[in-house]
């Protein structure tokens, strides 16, 4: 009976030990859960970057990540490197524009000029030609250049020739409407023509619908409904055309799913990211969000930095640092699709005929439908 009474200061020890043992346990515990939920300071690549919410008003995490980017560079060595991003096209469905909303990003380095043409223009030339063309950047910088005419010029190897030479680089590729491409490619060669033909006379078309009725026909002819089964000869059909008469890629470079073909024999959605040019019109914020996200950067382009300038009805990029400084595109980026050109109704509706099947297999290839 002595027993409980002789060692109640050890028993009563014991209890308050274990007490003040678990209770510390639990806090760390607790404290241990608390510390993997708060936001720690991100360090560069971090993949929560990507969970933060643009809507969030407070941005100021912005601000700091954004200097560690910066800082990140800096005491790095530049070099001549290879790509990270290839944009290949598609002409005049807004390239330019995606390159201007994504140039402002701290790790983005933009080639001079932009289109380096290595692929088309370069074929079988050597890595280090092609280095030569591109900037020079810091390890972690991500190098860019973007070349429309990569999607749908010869030769056809060009998707071999850049998994070959650039096996790691992220491809973007715009897609627009076909019927729309037309009209504003018609207007992008007939100002080529009088800038690389000055004084010598008019463009062979004085507007889009004479072009269109000249060429109609034949391309009709030609290639036609798209033809899964013959889409290989098709593709071969396209070229052949282009390569007799330059001016047939105004329409023919409409037909996305015989060009995309041959992309996708070498690249994949990990690889290759198809963004719809109607969707970067109406919210360009929304979509370079989603770039970033592609791209494996930090996400620190907003979708609030995209904004609608009045008069011209294009959106443009509004530096957070300097909320007075708008950079719009220059205005040979802005010709038709404000409504100063249209197409008449009877040629609209002709080239959405030609293109209906083409436009099918194409949303068959992604899996989903584009500018609707
Ligand atoms: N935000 C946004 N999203 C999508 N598209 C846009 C955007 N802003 C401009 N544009 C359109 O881009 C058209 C020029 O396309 P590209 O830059 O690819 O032309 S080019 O091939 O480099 O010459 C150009 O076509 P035009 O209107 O015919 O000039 C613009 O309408």
């Amino acid at each position: 009976m002595s027993f409980p009474y002789k060692h109640t200061g050890l028993v009563l020890i014991l209890l308050v030990g274990s007490a003040a043992f678990f209770s510390i346990s639990l806090f760390q515990n607790l404290a241990a859960e608390i510390y993997q939920r708060s936001p720690a300071k991100p360090e560069y690549p971090k993949s929560f970057l990507f969970e933060q919410s643009s809507n969030k008003p407070d941005t100021r995490w912005r601000e700091e990540l954004w200097e560690d980017l910066i800082k990140s560079c800096e005491n790095q060595t530049k070099a001549k490197r290879l790509p990270k991003i290839i944009g290949i096209g598609v002409e005049k469905c807004g390239t330019h524009a995606l390159l201007h909303f994504l140039r402002p990003h701290p790790l983005i380095r933009v080639a001079k000029p932009m289109e380096t043409h290595f692929f088309d223009a370069k074929p079988g030339a050597s890595v280090r030609s092609y280095l030569l063309m591109l900037p020079e950047v810091e390890k972690n910088a991500f190098a860019m250049e973007k070349t429309p005419a990569y999607f749908n010029f010869r030769p056809s190897s060009i998707p071999a020739n850049i998994k070959r030479m650039v096996p790691d680089a992220k491809l973007l590729l715009v897609l627009c409407n076909p019927v729309d491409r037309v009209l504003s490619d018609f207007y992008q060669e007939w100002i080529m023509f009088n800038i690389t033909h000055p004084g010598k006379g008019q463009f062979r078309y004085k507007s889009v619908d004479q072009y269109v009725h000249a060429y109609f026909p034949r391309i009709q002819q030609a290639i036609g409904d798209f033809d899964q089964k013959n889409s290989l000869l098709q593709e071969a059909k396209v070229f052949d055309l282009m390569g007799k008469d330059y001016l047939t890629h105004i329409i023919t470079t409409g037909f996305y799913a015989l060009h995309l073909q041959r992309w996708f024999k070498y690249f994949n959605e990990t690889n290759l990211m198809v963004i719809d040019s109607e969707a970067m019109l109406q919210d360009p914020g929304s979509v370079i969000e989603e770039v970033q996200e592609f791209l494996k950067l930090p996400k620190v382009l907003l979708k609030q930095d995209y904004v609608k300038e009045e008069d011209s009805g294009y959106f443009c990029y509004k530096n957070w640092r300097d909320e007075n400084k708008l950079d719009c595109l220059p205005s040979a980026k802005r010709r038709t699709r404000n409504g100063n050109k249209s197409l008449p109704p009877d040629v609209t509706s002709k080239l959405q005929g030609l293109f209906q099947s083409h436009n099918e297999a194409l949303f068959k290839m992604l899996g989903r439908k584009l500018w609707v």
